[in-house]
C-alpha cells in the first residue's frame, strides 16, 4: 500500500513544499529529485535507502581532493584521457547523467543536451569563460551552470603581466640567441624592447582579472592606466588610479594593451583591422582571454607590417594553434599554450570548487558560483 502511494505520486513527480532533497530511484530506474513533507518520510524511507547515487561525468582526471568529494556523494566516471573527450566519447557517456563537469575544451550544445536527456541538473565548468557553452539552451532547460569565478583572477593577472614583460622585453627570443650563438658580445641596442615606466597602459576589459593586471603593473610607474569597460568601474578604478575611456581613445593612447575582455558576441574580433591600425606601432597587445576577441589575420597583418610592436598572447584560435600558423614564424609574438590560471593551487581549488557545486546542486543548496546571466 505505502508502495503503492509512492509509485503514484512518484509518477506524476508531484513535488512538495521544500524540506528535504533525496533522489529516489522510481519504477521506470529514473532518478528524480523529490522533495517531501516530513509526514512522507516513513513512506519513503525504505526507498531512500535503496537508491542510486546521483551520476557524475567529469570530461577529464581532476584532482583527488575533487574526485575525493564527489565519491562520497555521487556515482562518478570521467574520460581518462589522453587529451580532452572525444565528442563521441562525451556524447555516449552523458546519457542519463544527473550532473556534467565540464572544461572549455567541451562545447556543450543541444546535441549533448538532447542526449544527456532529462535527469541533468548541472553543468560545472573548471573556467571562469563560459564561451563553450550553449548558455540559452542549457538554461531553457532549467540545468545550473557553475564555473569558477574570483579563485584564478591572481593567477590569470600574473600571467598576463609575465606574458607582457615577455614580450616587451623579449625575453623569449633573446633566450634563443643566447642559446644559439647569437649573443656575440653585449651591444647597447640589441634585444632592447619598450619599458613600461612613464608608459600609457591600457586594460581592455575591467572586471576582476583587468583590474588584478592594473595592480600588478602600477609599481612599475606607467605614466598613465586608462581602461576601456561596458560599465564604469568608478570606486575601483579610482583605487587603482585608472581612467575610463572609450575604446577608441584605449586604443590610440595606450603603450600596452591587455585584454582580458569575456568573448560575447559584442566582443567578437573587437580587435580587428581598423582597430590595430589605430593603435601606436610600439604598442605591445597582450591577450590572456579568449582567441575569438580577436580577427587572427588582421593581427598576424599588423605584426608582420610592424603595425604594433608585439603581442603576447596565451588564447587563439584555434586552440592548440596548428604549428604552421604564421604567428610561430613572427618574432615580435609569443605565444604561451592557455595557461592563464595554471598556477597549481589554483587548478586544485577550481577542481574543488566544481564538486562542491554539483554536491550542493544535488543537496538542494544554493550553488557556490551559481552562472545567472
Ligand atoms: O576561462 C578560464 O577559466 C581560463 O581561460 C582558464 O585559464
Amino acid at each position: 500500500m505505502k508502495k503503492l502511494v509512492a509509485e503514484k505520486i512518484m509518477s506524476k513527480k508531484s513535488i512538495f513544499k521544500s524540506t528535504n532533497h533525496v533522489y529516489m530511484k522510481n519504477i521506470k530506474e529514473k532518478v528524480v529529485q523529490f522533495t517531501f513533507r516530513s509526514r512522507f518520510v516513513p513512506v519513503f524511507a525504505r526507498y531512500y535507502s535503496n537508491m542510486s547515487k546521483p551520476s557524475v561525468y567529469i570530461t577529464r582526471e581532476v584532482n583527488k581532493e575533487a574526485l575525493d568529494l564527489l565519491n562520497t556523494q555521487c556515482d562518478v566516471t570521467f574520460w581518462t584521457g589522453p587529451g580532452p573527450v572525444p565528442r563521441s566519447e562525451l556524447l555516449k557517456n552523458i546519457e542519463n547523467k544527473h550532473a556534467l563537469f565540464c572544461m572549455l575544451t567541451d562545447r556543450i550544445d543541444s546535441a549533448i543536451l538532447d542526449r544527456a536527456g532529462n535527469n541533468l541538473k548541472i553543468i560545472a565548468t573548471m573556467s571562469v569563460g563560459y564561451d563553450h557553452l550553449d548558455v540559452p539552451e542549457i538554461k531553457k532547460r532549467n540545468i545550473k551552470i557553475a564555473y569558477t569565478p574570483g579563485v584564478l583572477t591572481d593567477a590569470t593577472a600574473e600571467l598576463a603581466v609575465a606574458l607582457l614583460l615577455a614580450t616587451s622585453r623579449r625575453l623569449l627570443e633573446a633566450n634563443e640567441e643566447a642559446r644559439t650563438g647569437g649573443w656575440q658580445a653585449w651591444s647597447p641596442f640589441w634585444m632592447c624592447g619598450p619599458g613600461l615606466k612613464g608608459s600609457t597602459v591600457g586594460i581592455a576589459g575591467f572586471g576582476r582579472i583587468g583590474q588584478e593586471i592594473a595592480k600588478r603593473l602600477k609599481p612599475f610607474n606607467p605614466e598613465r592606466i586608462i581602461y576601456y569597460n561596458r560599465s564604469e568601474r568608478k570606486k575601483e578604478a579610482e583605487e587603482i588610479g585608472a581612467e575610463r575611456v572609450n575604446f577608441d581613445d584605449l586604443l590610440t593612447q595606450s603603450d600596452f594593451i591587455s585584454v582580458s575582455l569575456s568573448l560575447t558576441p559584442e566582443t567578437k574580433e573587437m580587435f580587428n583591422e581598423a582597430a590595430f591600425s589605430k593603435m601606436k606601432t610600439n604598442a605591445v597587445f597582450v591577450n590572456t582571454s579568449r582567441g575569438g576577441v580577436v580577427d587572427q589575420q588582421a593581427l598576424i597583418k599588423a605584426l608582420q607590417q610592424k603595425k604594433i610592436w608585439g603581442a603576447g598572447l596565451d588564447v587563439m584560435t584555434p586552440e592548440p594553434l596548428p604549428l604552421d600558423n604564421p604567428l610561430f614564424k613572427l618574432k615580435n609574438c609569443v605565444i604561451l599554450p592557455h595557461i592563464g590560471s595554471a598556477a597549481v593551487e589554483t587548478r586544485k581549488e577550481m577542481g574543488l570548487i566544481c564538486a562542491k557545486n554539483i554536491v550542493a546542486a544535488f543537496k538542494g543548496d544554493p550553488l557556490l558560483t551559481e552562472l545567472k546571466t
